[in-house]
């Protein structure tokens, strides 16, 4: 039985479209001054990481070509949360979540179950993506928030600690997501996994995972409650 819903962000509640029209494009517009902030120690830690990994590079030059590529670098997505910030605050920015999204996460709550995010994202930035969506505040509806710092989403591991985390048998966590390699890793982790394959997003559907359109069609295959 599923006691626990762990989701991840882009791809499977969100739109690959947003996150790259809207949200890369408006922390590209703010990472050169951001990256000139030698106070702020997130920055000096973020940037500091950044030229270990790629030393005699421009960190800035680097910030832009993982963004092009969509590298899961976890000094890039720190970078770009601490950009995220002033436009979900001012309202530039509202995260416009697939529909199907808002109700159901809403009607697995009330159902009891628990729900978690694992993204890629950091955690501010998930919050503050959760915290300004057009149905409003769904922070509350999530008991934990899981990034890069847990470990790689492609890496069994990850899952094993976010289990023990949350105290829960492996199998009683069902884990969405759009990336193939994702879901294996989870499922090497003993977790339950479903494919969002996400029409929109062209998603290639992964053999031998089960699959769903939506969170409706998660709801009526593992059982859980309907909105
Ligand atoms: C707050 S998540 C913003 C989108 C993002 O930068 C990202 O990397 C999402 O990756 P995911 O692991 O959710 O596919
Ligand atoms: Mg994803």
């Amino acid at each position: 039985m599923i006691r626990l819903v762990l989701l991840d962000i882009e791809g499977t509640t969100l739109p690959i479209s947003f996150v790259r029209d809207v949200m890369f494009p408006y922390a590209a517009k703010a990472l050169p001054a951001l990256l000139q902030d030698h106070t702020n120690p997130t920055v000096v830690a973020a940037r500091a990481d950044i030229v270990m990994e790629h030393p005699g590079q421009d960190p800035l030059k680097v910030c832009q070509d993982w963004m092009k590529a969509d590298v899961k670098a976890a000094p890039l997505k720190t970078l770009q949360g601490l950009t995220w910030r002033q436009g979900f605050e001012d309202g530039t920015l509202r995260a416009d979540l697939y529909p199907d999204v808002p109700p159901a996460l809403k009607a697995w709550s009330k159902g009891g179950l628990r729900l978690a995010v694992y993204s890629s994202g950091s955690i501010p930035s998930q919050k503050l993506l959760y915290g300004h969506t057009a149905q409003g505040d769904l922070t509350p509806l999530f008991e934990d928030f899981f990034d890069l710092s847990t470990g790689g989403k492609k890496d069994a591991e990850s899952y094993e600690k976010i289990t023990a985390a949350v105290g829960l048998p492996a199998d009683e966590i069902l884990f969405l997501s759009d990336i193939g390699a994702e879901l294996d890793a989870a499922r090497a982790a003993g977790m339950s996994v479903c494919q969002l394959v996400r029409e929109q997003d062209g998603t290639v559907p992964h053999p031998g995972v089960a699959q769903a359109p939506d969170l409706t069609s998660v709801a009526s295959q593992f059982g859980l409650p309907v909105a």
